[in-house]
């Protein structure tokens, strides 16, 4: 189970405190409902007097035309007032919802990378769509019954009381009856709605986990197993779902039956009091009335109670999300500045994954501005985690990374990501067109720009051929692209950036030999005008970059180029060796273009 699915829920009150909190700020539209709700209820609860005042005239055969125009009146001001309270309340909580979205919405796509390492996406987005459904419904419905509720029952109280406080005690001991009952099953829905939504929230990541990979899940004839998990997920949060409707079901009945025993003993005392003659007839009748009236009430509080603590259960989901960490210095403008080829430097840099034994072990290492600097290494060796501390996905434990000896911790990601582009070892393309992919990070970038990166990167027959060209859509995460294209179209993108350091991640690894060539040489002339670091798969790609790192197990063996390694280190040597350079090849010179793997199948490796 993920780290924050199995936190436990914070306390009712903290939850409440939180809800508060999201509803601070329509506080003055929520005292005008408030208001609107108690003219409401006085209006609804003003007519037992009068009709006590009807009764009262009937036996003293006196005037009704005043008493009843006055409960017409207050008849149709109620039905209005609840109207427009209702209305009211319904607008201030899809604001309230609107804004808890849109807050969440920027949390999630800024979360550190190591939030999302650690936590199912699926499971995130139900946060946004279902967990604030239910919030709404806690701060709608459930905010009107409560205040309705309370506002009738505090005002029938009163009024009872001045009707007659004997009769009043009896009716009392209800309340604190429903009460006591709240108080124990309250936290049992909370918990329980709770659990619906982890549930929900399971089946989000179940889906997103297969529906991401559909064709692992299907070449590996994993439908049953994907379909098991989400349908226990499913069956849970039905079962949790359950368990909320019997205490909620529970508590209505026993909440109900508690009013209309009341009603009972408040008749049979009452009817004795009238009988004894210490009550007049037409009092018993409006208090019934009130009594009456206030079961309506009591069960809308009760499920009003009822639906915010099952919003409780949301705004726990909703507050693990507000806890996460998230890169707060992503949105900062850039001002334009000419392209420089820095030198990037990694100084003692120490990084640890958490709960992993792997560490980068005091690398340094120096990018040399303007060249091309190759990283090689056993599989697990941390290159790749080399270039994702320069991006700043992770931050080093110790140790600086410099950009011109400018600290890159000194600056924002904003800048430092617009400096530095990344292309991934698995190349990402987004559902759109091929277009919209080119100009993701770069939406001015101009119609020469676009087909100067296409050439460069071999792309344009490709694209040319396309009926529908740039416009042509690649699918979700470019399903309709093979993987060189996708990487190409990735290298496309980091180009039209122009960024001072390019980091390529295994850029050739689906390239054919062709392709591989033309690839080599485009980084070549790019290195010219900005740092390349690549981390080299092919040895036809190492053996002409300016410089060499090798790396195992996190740290730096060896540094040179690939004459000095070949000479020096016995770790190159041997992933050389290993990656099909015979004896016979001359290190470096018999190398094929489309050229041997340099780790793949590396025994230096762990
Ligand atoms: N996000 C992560 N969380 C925890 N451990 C990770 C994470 N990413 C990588 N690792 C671990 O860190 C170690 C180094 O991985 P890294 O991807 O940097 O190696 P690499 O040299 O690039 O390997 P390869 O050549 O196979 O891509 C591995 O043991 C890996 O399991």
């Amino acid at each position: 189970m993920n780290r924050t699915t199995a936190e436990e829920g914070v306390s009712g009150a903290g939850n409440l405190a939180t809800l508060l909190r999201y509803i601070r700020p329509h506080r003055a539209m929520l005292t005008i409902v408030g208001t609107l709700t108690l003219c409401s209820s006085a209006a609804s609860l003003a007519q037992p007097m009068i009709i006590e005042d009807v009764l009262l005239a009937l036996g003293a055969d006196g005037d009704l035309t005043n008493p009843l125009l006055l409960l017409a009146g207050l008849l149709v001001v109620s039905a209005a007032l609840t109207g427009l309270t209702v209305w009211l309340t319904s607008r201030t909580s899809e604001r309230v919802v609107l804004h808890l979205r849109r807050t969440l919405i920027h949390r999630l796509i800024r979360l550190r990378v190591r939030e999302t390492d650690n936590t199912p996406v699926g499971d995130l987005t139900t946060r946004v769509t279902s967990d604030t459904t239910v919030l709404q419904q806690a701060a709608s419905a459930g905010v009107i019954q409560l205040l309705d509720g309370a506002v009738t029952l505090v005002a029938a109280c009163v009024l009872m009381g001045m009707l007659d406080w004997r009769l009043f005690l009896v009716s009392f001991g209800v309340l604190v009856v429903v009460g006591l009952i709240g108080g124990i099953v309250m936290p049992r829905i909370r918990r329980a709605s709770q659990a619906v939504q982890e549930q929900i929230g399971a089946v989000g990541a179940v889906l997103e986990r297969a529906l991401s990979a559909t064709r692992t899940v299907k070449a590996n004839a994993a439908e049953p197993v994907e379909t098991a998990a989400a349908d226990q997920a499913a069956r849970l949060a039905y079962r949790a779902g359950l368990r909320g409707a019997k205490y909620d079901a529970v508590i209505g009945v026993l909440t109900g039956t508690a009013v209309q025993v009341s009603f009972l003993i408040v008749l049979g005392v009452g009817g004795a009091m009238v009988a004894a003659g210490s009550l007049h007839v037409a009092t018993l009748i409006a208090f019934l009335l009130y009594l009456f009236r206030m079961m309506g009430p009591v069960a809308g509080l009760v499920s009003g109670v009822s639906t915010v603590f099952q919003g409780f259960g949301a705004v726990s989901r909703i507050e693990q999300v507000e806890k996460m960490e998230i890169e707060d210095d992503v949105d900062v403008r850039i001002p334009a500045r000419p392209r420089t080829a820095p030198t990037l430097r990694f100084d003692n840099v120490r990084f640890g994954y958490p709960d992993r034994n792997f560490r980068i072990d005091g690398v340094t290492l120096s990018a040399r501005a303007g060249e091309r600097t190759a990283v090689v290494g056993p599989s697990g060796a941390g290159k790749t985690t080399l270039f994702a501390l320069a991006e700043r996905f992770y931050q080093p434990d110790s140790g600086r990374i410099l950009l011109d000896e400018v600290d890159t911790a000194t600056l924002t990601r904003a800048e430092l990501r617009r400096r530095i582009a990344y292309v991934e070892q698995d190349s990402t393309m987004l559902s759109g067109s091929i277009h919209d992919n080119l100009t993701y990070g770069a939406t001015t970038a101009s119609g020469d720009e676009i087909r100067q990166v296409l050439a460069a990167t071999g792309l344009t027959g490709f694209v040319d051929e396309l009926p529908d060209g740039l416009a042509t859509e690649v699918g979700s995460r470019g399903a309709m692209l093979s993987g060189g294209q996708r990487q190409r179209l990735a290298i496309a993108r980091a180009l039209l950036r122009r960024p001072d350091v390019l980091l390529l991640d295994e850029i050739t690894a689906q390239l054919d030999a062709r392709n591989e060539e033309a690839l080599r040489q485009t980084v070549e002339s790019v290195a010219k005008q900005c740092t390349v670091l690549l981390i080299a798969h092919r040895l036809s790609t190492v053996v002409s970059a300016d410089q060499i790192v090798v790396m195992q197990n996190g740290t730096v063996r060896a540094t040179g180029n690939h004459k000095q390694l070949l000479a020096t280190s016995d770790l190159y040597r041997e992933l050389a060796a290993t990656q099909l350079l015979t004896p016979n090849t001359p290190a470096d010179a018999g190398m094929s273009p489309a050229g041997p793997s340099l780790h793949r199948t590396s025994s230096a490796g762990h």
